[in-house]
């Protein structure tokens, strides 16, 4: 069977990983989560002294981005690959609402997405790829055999992160991930580099009303029809 380039693209929370990852376990794919990438740019930014408050010391972060490694590496517990900065497993750390909060103006800075998409292209030459982001389609992956296009309303965006935070134990306020949520995504959709937008040869999914096991069939179906 050929070997092809998957770009899943979306809002934040709508379960682009959710349904990327399930794929590319089921196919025997590589899985690359980029927005883990921004992040893991993020906290280095919160631990280097790069913040203070929420304003960014753009020289500083300039002038080290060469110093900043992210790697994939699976964890035999979950099956699934945790994030790795210069060489220290954070995969816990990037997902805090404190990162949530200063990815995106640190994603909309042009150098950062330049040293990304340099390292996404790298990972995806061989093809066999399942990468989930918001400019997969459009400017890491433009050639990518099938794109998709997630989207789902805010609200059920944030009920659905907001379960997953209480199921993990943490403390979360349902109304500070929505305003999160809304808020990346308006930064996400109107910075200069790469803004978040549906390539024209993507298919889009609207998930509000499905359960992860219909959009998952759903994804399946549409790489089936690729690849056969
Ligand atoms: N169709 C669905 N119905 C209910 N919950 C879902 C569905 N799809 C995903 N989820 C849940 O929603 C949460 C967010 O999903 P996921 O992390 O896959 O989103 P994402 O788009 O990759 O988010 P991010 O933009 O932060 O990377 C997870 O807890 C996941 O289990
Ligand atoms: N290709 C991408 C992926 C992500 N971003 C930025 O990172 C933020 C966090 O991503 P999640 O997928 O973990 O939500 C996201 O809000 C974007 O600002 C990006 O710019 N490009």
């Amino acid at each position: 069977m050929k070997k092809i380039v998957i770009a899943v693209d979306g809002f934040s929370s709508c379960g682009k990983s959710t349904m990327a990852k399930d794929l590319a376990r089921e196919v025997g794919y590589i899985y690359i989560d980029s927005g883990a990438m921004y992040r893991a740019v993020t906290l280095y930014s919160i631990e280097n002294g790069i913040f203070d408050g929420d304003v960014i010391d753009v020289g500083k972060l300039r002038n080290e981005i060469k110093n900043i490694h992210i790697s994939f590496r699976l964890n035999p517990e979950t099956g699934r690959p945790d994030t790795y900065l210069n060489d220290v497993n954070v995969e816990s750390k990037i997902r805090t609402m404190e990162v949530s909060s200063k990815v995106s103006p640190i994603s909309a800075l042009d150098f950062v997405r330049e040293a990304m998409v340099a390292q996404q292209q790298a990972m995806g030459k061989e093809k066999g790829i399942v990468m989930d982001g918001r400019d997969i389609g459009t400017t890491v992956f433009p050639d990518a055999e099938l794109k998709i296009f997630v989207t789902a309303t805010p609200e059920i965006r944030a009920q659905r992160r907001y379960d997953e935070l209480k199921a993990k134990g943490q403390d979360a306020s349902f109304d500070e991930i929505l305003e999160n949520v809304k808020q990346r995504d308006y930064i996400d959709q109107n910075r200069e580099v790469s803004p978040l937008r549906k390539a024209e040869d993507a298919i889009l999914l609207d998930n509000t009303n499905l359960t992860i096991e219909q959009q998952k069939e759903w994804l399946f179906e549409n790489f089936n029809k690729v690849v056969k």
